[in-house]
């Protein structure tokens, strides 16, 4: 059975009063194949609502749980591009904003502003993607509080102009907490956000990913490996493995390496060989050998 998310009723009209902002009349009620599925509806509802209520969205997940692939779903429901931007230690204002640079028109050299991500989204009226937000540096980010609180807008610090945002705006941050290199989120702008958690999905709406997203079409083996996600996560509630180790992400690939690869050998490679600690690989080869044969 393929499961496709029915929306309901009440997210049906916030999108059709959304939809009233845009030109296109081209999107999808279903979320079916390829789109973001969870056997908890009230993620994707409660993303809808908030975003077409003008909140700004954090999704809050481990590794490879699916974050990404709920925006781009978002995304393709509000027909609305998205910017996005992948915050490391290295993040600066330019990154955001945009940059100062020299063009030549007619033989002559100006001085041009090329906008960024924030400033085209704002401007567009488009989605902007801020993806590990709690790996930027926390100096870095209270330059966006004015956008992502009432007032929408922003001054542009290299070239003066003030910017407001387009009414069909919207923010969707992304993070992953406790993951190496990520700092505590700064609380005033932790508060800018509501925020949706992104669990591991299990049981059928596993299988269904799997079978929509993954080249593995062998339904014994798509069962085996729905069955190793689950002991997985049994391991991960127990503290036993780290949490990526359960990453959708990393069995998609087992499951594609298993179409050529025996599958103990497509595990091995796939879900692993990714992991530092040898205790956590040795219970992971463990389960695997039961499962497997
Ligand atoms: N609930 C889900 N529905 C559909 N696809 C999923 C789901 N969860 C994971 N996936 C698939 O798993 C892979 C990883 O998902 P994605 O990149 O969205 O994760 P993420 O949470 O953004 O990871 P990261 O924190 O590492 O950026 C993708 O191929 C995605 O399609």
């Amino acid at each position: 059975m393929n499961h496709e998310t029915v929306l309901p009723q009440s997210v049906i009209e916030i999108i059709n009063e959304r939809k009233n902002l845009f030109n296109s009349t081209e999107y999808g009620f279903l979320i079916g194949e390829g789109g973001y599925s969870s056997s908890e509806g009230h993620i994707i509802e409660d993303s809808i609502i908030s975003l077409s209520m003008g909140k700004n969205l954090l999704l809050k997940g481990p590794t490879g749980s699916g974050k990404t692939k709920l925006s781009d779903t978002l995304s393709s429901i509000f027909s609305q591009p998205m910017h996005s931007i992948n915050c490391s230690v290295d993040l600066d204002a330019e990154a955001l904003l945009g940059y100062k640079t020299i063009s030549e028109k007619n033989g002559k050299n100006s001085i041009e502003f090329i906008e960024g991500p924030v400033i085209q989204a704002m401007k567009k009226g488009h989605l902007l993607y801020i993806d590990e937000i709690n790996m930027a540096k926390p100096e870095t980010l209270p330059i966006l509080n004015g956008v992502l609180d009432y007032r929408r807008s922003i001054t542009n610090p290299f070239t003066g102009e003030v910017i407001k945002a387009a009414p069909e705006f919207g923010v969707i941050a992304a993070i992953n907490e406790g993951y190496v290199g990520t700092v505590p989120l700064n609380e005033a702008l932790k508060n800018r956000f509501v925020v949706v958690d992104v669990p591991y999905i299990e049981g059928d709406v596993l299988k269904d990913v799997i079978k929509s997203q993954s080249q593995l079409k062998n339904e014994k083996l798509i069962h085996t490996f729905v069955e190793l996600s689950s002991d997985l996560l049994v391991q991960v509630k127990n503290g036993q493995v780290s949490e990526e180790a359960a990453s959708i992400r990393a069995l998609l690939d087992a499951c594609d390496l298993a179409v050529y690869l025996p599958a103990k050998r497509a595990i091995q490679r796939g879900i692993i060989d990714k992991l530092e600690d040898e205790r956590e690989k040795a219970a992971i080869k463990n389960i695997a050998e039961t499962l497997f044969e």
